[in-house]
């Protein structure tokens, strides 16, 4: 049995693996030092800190391991006793470059082991990013973008009366011309964002006809769910799959 920990720019995304069995998934918040070395020092499930959330109702695993974006929460982990980093150099993917974040390759090497390559990947996480690579498994590349609630936060932080939108109150579609303020930010964020995955998703499919495409990350049910609304012969080529950094993962440890 062993933990593994995928550290994103908002939250902590847990996996229990059994062998090479992914069991169960969960994501709690970041967590303080007092916390990290509480789970160091717990032996049984009645150790744990309630923080953690452990789901499996069975000794702890004594192997953590993590594949993270953050350098600062990096650091905090590391002190956790049986901990392994992924690097980037464990990947099997050809031609990435030294800064390439971990997940973006843990992500795109889990969906193409999984379901062949070519393959896109969309993270419509904290940031938004497109990463893909071609048949050879040679990294094609990508772009970065900042992802539905940073766009919402932004214009809530960096402008004199723009409000806040929170992600969780967007349900349906709003009017392209808005009337409301609330609604004119969501008109614009939305709209453009989904124009902007549909045109990275055509010029993947210009490159190769055949092209797989996976999306993933916190905001992958609300923008599938608009895509579908929008552009329905698009969303009928996607698959959403919360868990490709585990899968990546997984597929890396048979690879070691
Ligand atoms: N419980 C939640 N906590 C935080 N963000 C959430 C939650 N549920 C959905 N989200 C959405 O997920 C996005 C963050 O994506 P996620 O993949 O979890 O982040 P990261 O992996 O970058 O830490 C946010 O923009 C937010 O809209
Ligand atoms: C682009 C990212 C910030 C995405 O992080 P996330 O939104 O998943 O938390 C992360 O993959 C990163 O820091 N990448 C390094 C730069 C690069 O991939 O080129
Ligand atoms: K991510």
């Amino acid at each position: 049995m062993w933990l593994a920990l995928e550290i994103g720019n908002t939250r902590l995304h847990w996996a229990l693996f059994i062998g090479a069995k992914l069991d169960c998934t969960w994501d709690t918040e970041y967590l303080p030092e007092s916390v990290i070395q509480q789970l160091a020092q717990s032996h049984t499930l009645a150790d744990l800190p309630p923080e953690i959330s452990f789901p499996a109702p069975c000794s702890l695993p004594p192997l953590l391991t993590i594949a993270s974006v953050v350098p600062s929460q990096t650091a905090l982990w590391q002190t956790y006793p049986h901990v392994r980093v992924i690097t980037l150099e464990q990947i099997p993917l050809k031609n990435i470059y030294p800064t390439l974040g971990i997940d973006r390759a843990l992500a795109l090497w889990g969906a193409g082991k999984t379901w062949g390559f070519p393959m896109l990947v969309i993270d419509a996480g904290t940031a938004l990013t497109f990463t893909a690579a071609d048949a050879n498994q040679y990294l094609v590349g990508g772009a970065i973008l900042p992802g539905l609630g940073l766009q919402f936060a932004t214009l809530g932080q960096k402008t004199g009366q723009l409000p806040q939108i929170e992600t969780e109150s967007l349900v349906s579609l709003p009017p392209r011309f808005a009337l409301s303020t609330a609604e004119a930010i969501q008109s614009g964020v939305i709209y453009t964002l989904l124009a902007g995955i549909k045109d990275f998703i055509e010029a993947w499919w210009q490159l190769y006809p055949e092209g797989k495409i996976a999306i993933k990350g916190g905001d992958r049910t609300l923008l599938f769910n608009y895509l579908q609304i929008l552009y329905p012969a698009i969303a009928s080529r996607l698959t959403v799959e919360p868990n490709l950094i585990f899968w990546g993962i997984a597929a890396l440890k048979s690879h070691v």
